[in-house]
């Protein structure tokens, strides 16, 4: 029997240029279990991707601060932005950016954490989120700050639940430190070639293709 199915966006559906590997596209539509598709972006962006992909929008956003049950309508929130809010006013009052632009998409419709891209200074961030008792991931696309509570894992506990599903029925796919809770709840976890350490000391297969393709490669043994 086909397993539900846990995967991360950026890293694992996409190209190494971030754009959707179209054939993940016919997979998702055409998996016979449920879908999650677990990301550290804001909620609009695996909502689109689902409605693109002409599957059920069931997604966990925010490395797990919001997910969405399509079947059972249930929006769920963790987390709290305005401790993340805290920690980047104090970020940007130090004279650092956040570097998204002035109109920050990457952040506008983002509900429990604040993401801040890479190209800004790592140290200071790290400081202040930690006076604030909050953490910074790297995820390899941007540092997020969020509360240590909150994780892609628990959330897909959560979904799981209202799926009437195990979390341990979950096979799971990822490139990421912020997989690795995801990896740690799911019965079975895959991690691509481009992924980063973590991911791959924590998943119980480390497959040969890279990104979009390395995805198939963990379809293929996921089928079995
Ligand atoms: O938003 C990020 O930094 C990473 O996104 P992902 O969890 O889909 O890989
Ligand atoms: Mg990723």
């Amino acid at each position: 029997m086909t397993p539900p199915l846990a995967v991360d966006i950026d890293g694992t559906l996409t190209d190494e240029n971030r754009a959707v590997y179209p054939p993940v596209l016919t997979v998702l539509r055409e998996w016979d279990a449920p879908v999650v598709v677990a990301t550290g972006k804001a909620l609009p962006y695996p909502v689109a991707l689902c409605e693109f992909a002409g599957i059920e929008r069931t997604v966990v956003a925010e490395n797990g601060g919001v997910a969405f049950v399509h079947a059972t309508d249930d929006l769920l929130f963790v987390g709290d932005r305005e401790a993340a809010q805290r920690v980047v006013d104090e970020y940007l009052a130090a004279g650092h950016e956040l570097g998204w632009g002035g109109h920050d998409l990457v952040n506008r419709w983002r509900e429990t954490e604040v993401a801040v891209s890479r190209e800004a200074p790592l140290e200071p961030l790290q400081r202040i989120a930690a006076d604030h008792g909050l953490e910074v991931v790297d995820t390899g696309f941007a540092y997020h700050v969020k509360s240590p509570d909150v994780s892609k894992g628990r959330a897909l506990e959560a979904v799981a639940e209202r799926l009437d599903r195990d979390p341990g029925e979950f096979a799971a796919v990822g490139d990421s430190i912020n997989d690795v809770s995801t990896f740690e709840v799911a019965g079975r976890s895959y991690a691509v070639a481009n992924a980063d350490e973590p991911a791959r000391e924590t998943a119980d297969v480390v497959v040969d293709g890279e990104y979009g393709e390395g995805f198939l490669d963990a379809v293929e043994r996921i089928r079995g």
